[in-house]
């Protein structure tokens, strides 16, 4: 009789996964607490997909990477819109969609948004639910009722709760996601991500934000370079903050003004919405400190390149 023994080189997985859930469904704590420390984050993209990464779960038997869906988390596109185009086709792209719920709230009409919109790709991605912060309910009937009311809101590959602060059912979560990756070898070397600077990764949130709405304006124009991040000195231990200053450059002074829009509003914004994400990659209050600056024709100029950092 012949004995297969498991080939740790075929057996391997690997594959893309996004968190897709309403508003304060607790994706980016997630992301962090599957993340964990082993793991880098970077702002590197493999060949295989255009989406920016949040984080990359490295495992001896796979290797799983969070990618960002453009607007499937950000509050004032989610509701009342039809989900874009950018959307679907990172949903599409992905092996495995998780689709956050928090525990501690009724269901409403964010998450049957997207149930809906999930359904429609039914078949091709799978989907499966996540009840977060449970935690956060004291009493486990009431877990189970959630639970079950969720199944009814789709078909799902499959349910699992999950607290991402107390670390309850986040490695389950992770043995999940990575059985519905294919078959395949590492898509990052291990080594490489892990000298990923955090400035590089937080200099992409701030130009992502940036370009928010403005792309066809400022297409390749804006660069962005964090040039220090530095604690706060003389902060309570339990109330650390830490200063990110940042210079984001464009080509031209028209360009500077649809940057800051009227009043600083848009800069605001932008600052704003930047920060949220910031602390969460780096799991620490921040101030954002921005500045736009013009610098001419940058994409020219060697010297300036280099300054910038390409
Ligand atoms: N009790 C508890 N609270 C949690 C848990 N996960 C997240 N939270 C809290 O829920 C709130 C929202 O969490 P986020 O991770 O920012 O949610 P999000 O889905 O990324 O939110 P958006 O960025 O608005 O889309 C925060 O105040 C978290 O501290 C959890 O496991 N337990």
């Amino acid at each position: 009789m012949d004995i297969e023994l498991a080939d740790p080189a075929t057996d391997f997985r690997s594959g893309f996964a996004c968190l897709v859930g309403r508003p304060n469904a607790g994706k980016s704590t997630l992301t962090n607490a599957l993340v964990g420390t082993k793991v880098a984050i970077t702002s590197g993209r493999p060949q295989t997909t255009r989406h920016a990464i949040r984080g990359i779960i490295n495992r001896p038997d796979a290797q799983l990477i969070l990618v960002d869906t453009p607007g499937l988390h950000r509050p004032r596109t989610l509701l009342g819109q039809r989900l874009n185009d950018v959307v679907r086709t990172t949903l599409s792209e992905v092996d495995v969609i998780g689709f956050c719920m928090p525990a501690d709230e009724p269901l409403g009409r964010g998450d049957r948004f997207i149930a809906d919109e999930l359904g429609r790709m039914a078949g091709r991605t799978p989907v499966v639910a996540i009840l977060t912060k449970v935690d956060a309910v004291g009493d486990p009937d009431r877990v189970g009722a959630r639970l079950l009311e969720v199944s009814g809101l789709g078909d799902f590959a499959d349910i699992v709760p999950v607290s991402a602060v107390s670390s309850f059912q986040v490695g389950t979560l992770a043995d999940v996601l990575v059985s519905r990756l294919p078959e395949g070898p590492r898509l990052y070397p291990d080594g490489e991500l892990t000298d990923e600077p955090e400035q590089v990764m937080v200099a992409e949130l701030i130009r992502e934000a940036a370009l928010e709405g403005v792309r066809d304006e400022l297409p390749h124009s804006l660069a962005v370079v964090v040039e220090e991040m530095i604690p706060r000195e003389n902060r309570p231990e339990d109330r650390p903050l830490l200063d990110v200053h940042v210079n984001v450059y464009v080509e031209r002074p028209s360009q500077k003004a649809i940057v800051i829009g009227a009043g600083g509003s848009r800069l605001r914004d932008v600052g704003t919405r930047a920060r949220t994400q910031i602390e969460a990659l780096l799991g620490t209050p921040i101030y954002l400190d921005l500045h736009v600056k013009v610098a001419k024709d940058w994409q020219r100029d060697p010297k300036q390149l280099r300054r910038l950092g390409f």
